[in-house]
């Protein structure tokens, strides 16, 4: 989809990486409506992109995404403020594998809850113009990391249930599409996690494990992810593509053969992009 005069919403927009999908989006021409629990960072983020930008093409929502009353009250003055929503990207997400149960909130039900208002007010059923739904996983979305189960189980939990609606959605012409980014580790404050004793807990034997995994995996930075972004958002068609994101490549995922390729007779395997929506 072309960027330029699109309306987007991006939660966890804070820093990191969603702050990163923010910029991005307003260097190529969309507004953007920025949803953070940290209203204090939030706000400086939005002084300095209105100078950038100007005032008009970003507002700045303080919301917990695990609040439903919140994050339903941020589509709506979202809606608004800018009359419709284009781009939707969930993006906030935390690693604590202690008080596991907050993770699957933030990661997993708020994504579901955010992706089903999403969808109520983009689909063409309910007066609304299609759009694009982006979730951010993660590689763990994909396989396992060892020292965050949960996590994983969230990330892999995104992934399906971001696949699985591209499927449905395009099953009932909703004109939604999703797809989902997975990269592997970013420089972002999330990473401070790493190793501290708080976090590993139960699997502090695995110390150094992740600095093992970075070290075979590498380490991104922000604007290389933002641009993976932005080839998703551009791309037509890919309703239900991964792409996943390394220093070295960028490349979209191959699943095995999904049933419904097996009803339809589709003899391709679940190549990401091989619908035409
Ligand atoms: N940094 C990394 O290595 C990777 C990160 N990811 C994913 O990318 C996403 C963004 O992470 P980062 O930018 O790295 O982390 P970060 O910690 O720098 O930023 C996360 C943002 O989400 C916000 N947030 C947290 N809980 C929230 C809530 N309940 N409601 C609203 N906002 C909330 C935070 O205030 C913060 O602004 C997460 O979903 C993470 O799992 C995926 C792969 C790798
Ligand atoms: C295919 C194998 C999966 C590899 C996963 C790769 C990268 C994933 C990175 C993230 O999503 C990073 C986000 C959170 C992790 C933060 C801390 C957990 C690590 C703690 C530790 O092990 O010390």
């Amino acid at each position: 989809m072309a960027v330029n005069g699109k309306i987007a919403l991006v939660t966890g927009a804070a820093q990191g990486l969603g702050r990163g999908f923010c910029e991005i989006l307003l260097k190529n021409g969309a507004k953007v409506a920025l949803l953070d629990v940290n209203k204090e960072v939030g706000n400086d983020l939005k002084a300095s992109l209105d100078k950038e930008f100007g005032p008009d093409h970003t507002l700045f929502l303080t919301c917990d995404v695990t609040s439903e009353d919140q994050l339903s009250d941020a589509y709506q003055k979202t809606l608004e403020k800018f009359g419709k929503i284009d781009i939707v990207c969930n993006n906030a997400g935390i690693a604590n594998e202690r008080d596991w149960e907050k993770a699957v909130a933030v990661n997993l039900v708020a994504v579901v809850r955010s992706t089903y208002l999403a969808l109520q007010h983009m689909k063409k059923q309910n007066g609304g113009q299609g759009g694009l739904i982006v979730n951010i996983a993660s590689m763990a979305g994909l396989g396992p990391l060892l020292t965050s189960p949960v996590y994983t189980a969230t990330k892999h939990g995104v992934v399906g249930f971001s696949r699985a609606l591209a499927e449905a959605s395009e099953a009932c012409d909703f004109g939604v599409r999703l797809k989902v980014l997975c990269p592997t580790f970013v420089r972002t404050a999330i990473i401070s996690t790493l190793s501290s004793e708080e976090y590993m807990g139960l699997f502090s034997c695995l110390h150094g494990f992740t600095e093992q995994m970075i070290g075979m995996f590498g380490m991104l930075e922000v604007p290389q992810v933002a641009e993976a972004f932005l080839q998703l958002v551009v791309e037509e068609g890919k309703n239900g593509s991964v792409l996943m994101v390394t220093p070295e490549i960028t490349s979209y995922v191959e699943f095995p053969k999904s049933p419904t390729d097996v009803l339809s007779g589709n003899p391709s395997p679940s190549a990401p992009g091989s619908s035409p929506q």
